[in-house]
This record gives structure tokens, C-alpha cells and sequence, in this order.
């Protein structure tokens, strides 16, 4: 998808005066500078690593395009509407909860993270603390810090032979159960969404709820989002539910634990430690549960480090400053949060198509409806991939591609940008019903993928008395686009630049007088190209001359009306030059003209 008319080109042209103001990106947190540098190569990277204050982020973001964060920016929707220009919001790590990403996605926002950058980070600290609290690291380097040898007060368990349970199977919580039974544990997990196929080939033991796995467990870890279902999933009736000797981690949110309860858990020796690296305030507000422990002498507490190796934010830094620079630039992100993910082979086959199918939106709405007076709201849409494209599963980029160009040309789509994220919502808003199709086993023509546009006009009768009225169809061929069918007209031609359609009766004489109109107003003609009526109308044609003039089904047809022949043809032209309305007008009362449209792709 080509940037929006607000966001400045990243490459400048040898030729500009004066060079338009770079795409700007805030980074207010500590992030790697590797991918920083990639980002600065082209954009205006302003890096705070210091952190900004909420307020001052309200009043610097709108002048930014994006906005590279980690856990301790809050991207509230505040925030978000202020950021007039913003385009993408990235999570230099996995957790997104400091964003709103639903206000993100009304605003056509996309937000982006590394979902995998930091794993091995994140695990290896799972498993520092599972050693800490098993061992009192945190305790016994205090105390001898502080000029005492406590050896009789510091004794501490093994972990080899015991139960790890593990809350939330995911990428981080499947590395620490590996890791766990490397360590010689037993594995138990709880996790509604897991593979149990994964679980089974990993060596652990999946069971049906969080009842079985307390009683048995000597040490317990959370690995799960934060989530309205995830918080506060253990509460003092949980932790109750635990054997007097275990220890409990958290390197994964504040919140899964209930804060207050597990202070008492330690408090009443209901649990016997634990190890925890998050909270729900960070840092810890004074006299809150979390402050209370981070500083519980049973508990070895880390602040917020999971994540915190070189390796992994040098990781998450490259992917997200990656999808940036794809995102500003018009590309399509790797890891969206808000959007369904494509994969970087997917991108690459489905990239022209996605140039073709926003083209073949654009000229719908040009051609059709401010070509036509026609309307998009109260229309349904159907999209049919043919041929190896109907074999792609993940056709998301290309719905939002046809809703950008259907919409483009005639809006500013409600002031936002349309994209992966919003395409739904904006379709939806503007009345438009769109339904893709995967034409298998039937291609639509000899190319070896093509796509079709069909246009509707709904009716209350549902689909099935639908009528079918416009027709657009296109192909790729090595990396051009083309389109071979406009309305009932056979075409082949590259969607690009400005165009002048005309519908017009099929008699001689007619190019000239256009070339002569043209010329008049100093207009270049940069190709031309006439469009028959493809062999399905020409057989409509030909029906109605036997039936209804009575003449040879191959003759022209005479209109009862204007004694013309009904023979049409589409003149597709290529103009250089100021099309005014005047030229507009001017063709339009050219000799056998029935309409023209004037066309920018
Ligand atoms: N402390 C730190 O610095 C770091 C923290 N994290 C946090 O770790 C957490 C997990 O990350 P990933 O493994 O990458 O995520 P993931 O999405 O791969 O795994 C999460 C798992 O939780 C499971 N889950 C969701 N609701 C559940 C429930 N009610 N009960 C049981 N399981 C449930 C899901 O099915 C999924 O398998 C995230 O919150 C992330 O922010 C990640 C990296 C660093
Ligand atoms: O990736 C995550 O979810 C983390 O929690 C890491 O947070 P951080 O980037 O270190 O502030």
C-alpha cells in the first residue's frame, strides 16, 4: 500500500528543491540501537531513553509518524488521539498491555511487537529466579553483603526430582517446561488453548484445570498475558490450595497473582517463597501490595528484567524497527497485534496483487461511481481470486487493498488511513458488503492468477436477488498489473496514470473527434486502446438483434429510441495534460459518446 497523503516520502529525488520533511518517530524508552541505526538511515528518530513523563508525551506526539515503545510508556487512547499522524505503535518486546490496542485499531493504528525476540530471556529468567528462590540467592547475598555468614538460616531445596506446574504453554512457558526437564523436573501444565500434541512430544503433562495442579506442584510458574481472564487467576483460595513447601514465579505479569493474597500467602506460610520480576505497578507505588513484595524477605524480587539481556533487545529492537520502516514506507508488518499476520513469503506473492486489487478499487469508484453518479454505500463486493491465487489462504492485505482504493479516490475515509487493521470497520461503516471468493477449479482466464471484482447492487432479498451490474477484472504478469475486463469490455491495460474512459457507439469516426477535442485543450494522448465487447456480451448483443430487431445475429443492432446502432466499445486513453471539467464536458458532447470518466491511479 502506497503511504498516505500526509506521511512525507522517505527517499528524496535528486532533483527536489526543497526536500519534504522526513516521517518521525519517537522511541521514549531505552531501546537497542541496532535498530534504531536501520530506522535512522531514513527517518527522523527522536530517541529519549530517559523515558517522557504522560504529559509531555501528550503534547510532543502528534508531530510523530511512529512510536517505538517498551512496558513503561503507557499508549493510552489519549495518547493515540493526539498522535494525529501516527500509522504504527511498536512494542519493542511481546506483552501489549500498556497500549490500547483497541483504540489503536479504531484509528487504523498498527501495532506491532516481536513476539519471539526476547523467549529465551524471559525463560532463562524464569529459571535464574526458580533457582534463586530455591537456593535463597537473593537472601544469602544481602546478608552477606551486609557482614553476615547465615549458612544454618539459608539452606535450601533441589528442584531435580520435583514438580514445576506451568500456567500458560506458550512460547515462553514451553521454553521453561524444556528447560525445567533438563533440570531433571517433572512437568505439569494448565493451559485451555495449548497443543496437547506439543505438550505430549515436550514431556509434559497437560491437565484439565488449576484444582489438579496446585496440590501437587513444588514450584509454580506463570506464563500467560495479562488478560481480563488471566487476572487476579490466583487468589488466596489458590494459594491455599498449595502445598506449605512450595514457591511460586512470575515472569510474566502483575496481576496473574493476586497481589494482596499472595502477600499473605507468604505472611501465613501458606507457600514457602517466591520469585517474582513483575507488578502491577512498576516500579512499585509506596505501600502498595507490590511494593510490599518486592521487599518481602521471602521473596527474591527482580525489576522487570525478563526481558533485559543484550541479546534480546538487540532481537526485539531489529524486528520492530524492521516493521517500522516496512509500515512507513508503505509495506506490510510481519507481526501485527491488531491485524492478522502475513508471512514475509506470503508478502512477497501476494505484493502485486495487492498493487492490483487497490487499482481495480480505485478505478471501480472513478469509472463507476464518479464516473457514473453511482453509489458504494448499499453495494455488495465480491472478490474472486483465481488460478494459484485462490490457493492463498491469508487474503487479508488484499481485502484491505480493495477498500483502500474503493475508498481512496472518494474521501479521506472518514480521516483515517485505511489499512490491514480498519479495512473491516471503514467497509462496514460505509455500508459496503464485501465477500471474498477462491475460484479453484474454474480460472477465470488463461493467467496463471487473476482477480475479479463483481459489484452488486443489494437487495432485500438477500444475495440470491442480488443484481449483478459491474465487473472489473485484472492479472499480474512478472511484476506488472493489468486490467482485461472493464464492465462488459474486453481490455488490457496497465492501470497507472491518468486516464480518460469513454463509453462510446461503435462507428467510425469516433477516435478522431476525441484526438481533436484533446488537442484542442493541449492535451497528449500517451496511449490509446479500444475495448470490444467481451464474447459474453457480444453474445447478449447478438441474442437481442434476432429476437428483437429480427436481424442476422452477427449485424448491428438498431436502438428504437435514437435509431443508433447498439454496438459499443470502451476508448481507453492515456492523457498527459490538465483535464478540466471543460474537457470533460467537451467529450462528453462529442459525436457518439454516451459517457466519459476520467481516471487517476
Ligand atoms: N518479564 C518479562 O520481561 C517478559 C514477560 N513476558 C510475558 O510473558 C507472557 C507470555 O509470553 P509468551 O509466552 O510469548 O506468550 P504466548 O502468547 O506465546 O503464550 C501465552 C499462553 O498463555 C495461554 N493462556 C491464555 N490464557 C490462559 C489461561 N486463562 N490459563 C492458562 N493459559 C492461558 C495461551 O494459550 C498461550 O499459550 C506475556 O505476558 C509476556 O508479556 C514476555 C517476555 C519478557
Ligand atoms: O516483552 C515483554 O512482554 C516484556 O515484559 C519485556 O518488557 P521490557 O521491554 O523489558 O520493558
Amino acid at each position: 500500500m502506497p503511504p498516505s497523503a500526509d506521511l512525507p516520502s522517505p527517499v528524496l529525488s535528486a532533483s527536489s528543491v526543497a526536500a519534504p520533511p522526513q516521517p518521525r518517530i519517537l522511541v521514549p524508552e531505552k531501546v537497542s540501537s541496532e535498530g534504531l541505526a536501520l530506522l535512522r538511515s531514513l527517518y527522523d528518530v527522536d530517541f529519549r531513553p530517559a523515558g517522557v513523563p504522560a504529559d509531555e508525551l501528550l503534547s510532543l506526539i502528534p508531530a510523530y509518524h511512529g512510536l517505538i515503545v517498551r512496558s513503561e510508556t503507557k499508549v493510552t487512547a489519549a495518547v493515540l488521539t493526539a498522535g494525529r499522524k501516527l500509522r504504527v505503535v511498536a512494542r519493542a518486546g511481546v506483552g501489549v498491555d500498556n497500549i490500547d490496542v483497541d483504540a489503536a485499531t479504531a484509528q487504523g493504528i498498527i501495532v506491532v511487537n516481536s513476539p519471539s525476540g526476547n523467549i529465551v530471556a524471559a525463560a532463562e529468567h524464569t529459571i535464574a529466579l526458580l533457582l534463586a528462590t530455591a537456593r535463597n540467592v537473593g537472601r544469602a547475598d544481602t546478608t552477606l553483603k551486609a557482614g553476615k555468614w547465615e549458612r544454618g538460616k539459608l539452606v535450601g531445596v533441589e528442584v531435580g526430582r520435583k514438580t514445576l506446574g506451568v500456567i500458560g504453554l506458550g512460547k515462553v512457558g514451553m521454553k521453561v517446561a524444556r528447560m525445567a526437564i533438563g533440570l531433571g523436573m517433572t512437568v505439569v501444565a494448565l493451559d485451555p488453548y495449548a497443543s496437547a500434541d506439543m505438550a505430549k512430544q515436550a514431556g509434559v503433562r497437560l491437565v484439565g484445570s488449576l484444582g489438579e495442579i496446585l496440590p501437587e506442584v513444588d514450584f509454580l510458574t506463570v506464563h500467560t498475558p495479562l488478560l481480563a481472564s488471566t487476572l487476579n487467576l490466583l487468589g488466596e483460595a489458590e494459594f491455599q490450595k498449595m502445598r506449605k513447601s512450595a514457591r511460586v514465579l512470575n515472569v510474566a505479569r502483575g496481576g496473574v497473582y493476586n497481589e494482596e493474597a499472595l502477600v499473605k500467602a507468604l505472611d501465613e506460610g501458606w507457600i514457602a517463597g517466591a520469585g517474582i520480576d513483575v507488578f502491577t505497578s512498576e516500579p512499585p507505588k509506596e505501600g502498595s501490595f507490590a511494593a510490599k513484595l518486592a521487599a518481602h524477605p521471602k521473596v527474591v524480587s527482580t525489576p522487570h528484567l525478563g526481558a533485559s539481556t543484550v541479546e534480546a533487545q538487540e532481537n526485539v529492537s531489529m524486528d520492530v524497527c524492521t516493521q517500522v520502516l516496512e509500515i512507513l514506507r508503505g509495506g506490510l508488518p510481519t507481526a501485527a497485534v491488531n491485524a492478522p499476520l502475513i508471512l514475509p513469503e506470503e508478502y512477497r506473492r501476494l505484493q502485486p496483487f495487492v498493487k492490483l486489487v487497490e487499482k481495480i478499487g480505485s478505478l471501480y469508484t472513478q469509472h463507476f461511481v464518479a464516473g457514473r453518479g453511482g453509489m458504494l454505500g448499499g453495494r455488495r463486493f465480491e472478490l474472486s481470486y483465481h488460478g494459484e491465487l485462490a490457493g492463498i489462504s491469508n487474503t487479508r492485505p488484499l481485502f484491505a487493498a480493495l477498500v483502500k482504493g474503493l475508498v481512496s479516490s472518494i474521501s479521506d475515509a472518514g480521516g483515517r488511513d485505511v489499512n490491514i487493521v480498519n479495512a473491516t470497520l471503514i467497509a462496514k461503516e460505509r455500508g459496503m458488503a464485501i465477500d471474498e471468493k477462491h475460484v479453484r477449479d474454474a480460472p477465470a482466464s488463461t493467467y496463471a492468477s487473476a482477480v475479479t471484482l463483481r459489484s452488486f447492487k443489494q437487495s432485500s432479498k438477500g444475495s440470491d436477488g442480488d443484481k449483478e451490474e459491474q465487473i472489473i477484472e485484472g492479472y499480474v504478469s512478472g511484476k506488472s498489473i493489468y486490467i482485461s475486463k472493464l464492465d462488459r469490455f474486453a481490455a488490457n491495460f496497465h492501470p497507472e496514470g491518468t486516464m480518460l474512459v469513454l463509453h462510446n457507439y461503435d462507428e467510425p469516426g469516433k477516435i478522431g473527434n476525441v484526438g481533436l477535442a484533446l488537442g484542442r485543450h493541449g492535451i497528449n494522448i500517451t496511449f490509446m486502446q479500444v475495448a470490444g465487447l467481451n464474447s459474453e456480451a457480444k453474445a447478449a448483443v447478438e441474442a437481442a438483434a434476432s429476437s428483437v430487431a429480427g436481424s442476422v445475429a452477427d449485424g448491428p443492432v438498431e436502438d428504437s429510441e435514437s435509431g443508433r446502432l447498439t454496438k459499443e466499445a470502451l476508448m481507453i486513453l492515456g492523457v498527459a495534460g490538465d483535464v478540466t471539467n471543460e474537457v470533460i464536458d467537451d467529450l462528453s458532447k462529442s459525436e457518439g459518446i454516451l459517457n466519459v470518466s476520467l481516471i487517476r491511479l
